[in-house]
């Protein structure tokens, strides 16, 4: 019960499919404890941005019960899951979804612009949602006044990626999922991106949850889920 008491995400008895199709998902249970750093991995087409999907309260599933920070997002509609998400959840995509006619420091302002909580968070934490954004950009490697004021498209992939993470983390949201973002580097990049990422999560307190194709990821995190022995949808086992 102890465990359940910490647990940021729990799935019970959680069963998800396309509209006209066989389960993709179906997942007997799974919990993850406050300030795990969690690697899912699984071949491609196994389900892992549909978990992701599921857990960020973007699908619901067709049965059971996902919970998150103890709420039930199966049984809210989408307004409120869109709010929970805003309020709680950082994102970082494999495409990184910046938007092109925002500069570097307002795409990583951005989710605090839709989230009076993740506002007061960066702002008590910085004094001020400017310099949040700029303190993150730092930690992450993206050096003050050459950058942040540039418009996105004009940073490498490397760079994009990072201010994708910056955006995800500010206002300390207490889970921060990652799908993919690591694809377009090499490994060398990649395992420095990863300990910027693990390090900040570590210091806003958050819960990472990390998707990845790439098993040499694995060593960088607490807790490592194989969509292969977690997901019992039978065309996939
Ligand atoms: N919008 C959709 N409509 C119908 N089927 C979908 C849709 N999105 C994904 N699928 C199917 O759901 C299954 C799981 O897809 P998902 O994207 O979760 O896999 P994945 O493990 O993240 O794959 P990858 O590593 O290639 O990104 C796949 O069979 C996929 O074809």
């Amino acid at each position: 019960m102890d465990d359940m008491k910490n647990a940021v995400i729990e799935l019970d008895k959680v069963v998800f499919g396309w509209p006209e199709g066989q389960p993709v998902l179906d997942i007997p249970v799974l919990n993850i404890a406050a300030a795990e750093r969690v690697f899912v991995k699984g071949p491609s087409g196994s389900g892992k941005s549909t978990l992701l999907n599921l857990i960020a309260g973007i699908h619901t599933p067709l049965q059971g019960r996902v919970c998150v920070l103890g709420q039930a997002l199966h049984s809210q509609g989408s307004a409120w899951r869109d709010n929970f998400r805003a309020d709680h959840i950082g994102l970082i995509f494999q495409q990184f979804n910046l938007l092109p006619y925002l500069s570097v420091l307002e795409n990583v302002m951005l989710p605090c612009r839709f989230s009076v909580a993740r506002n007061a968070r960066a702002t008590e934490r910085y004094g001020s949602l400017e310099n949040a954004a700029t303190q993150l950009l730092e930690h992450l490697g993206i050096p003050r006044d050459s950058l942040h004021r540039r418009g996105v498209t004009r940073l490498s992939i490397g760079q994009q990626q990072r201010v994708a993470a910056a955006r995800a983390l500010i206002g300390s949201p207490e889970l921060v999922i990652a799908d993919e973002p690591t694809s377009a580097l090499d490994s060398d990049s990649r395992n420095a991106f990863l300990e910027l990422l693990i390090r900040e999560c570590d210091l806003s307190e958050s819960t990472l949850v990390f998707v990845s194709h790439d098993s040499s990821l694995e060593t960088h995190f607490s807790q490592v889920i194989s969509l292969r022995d977690l997901n019992h949808a039978k065309e996939l086992v």
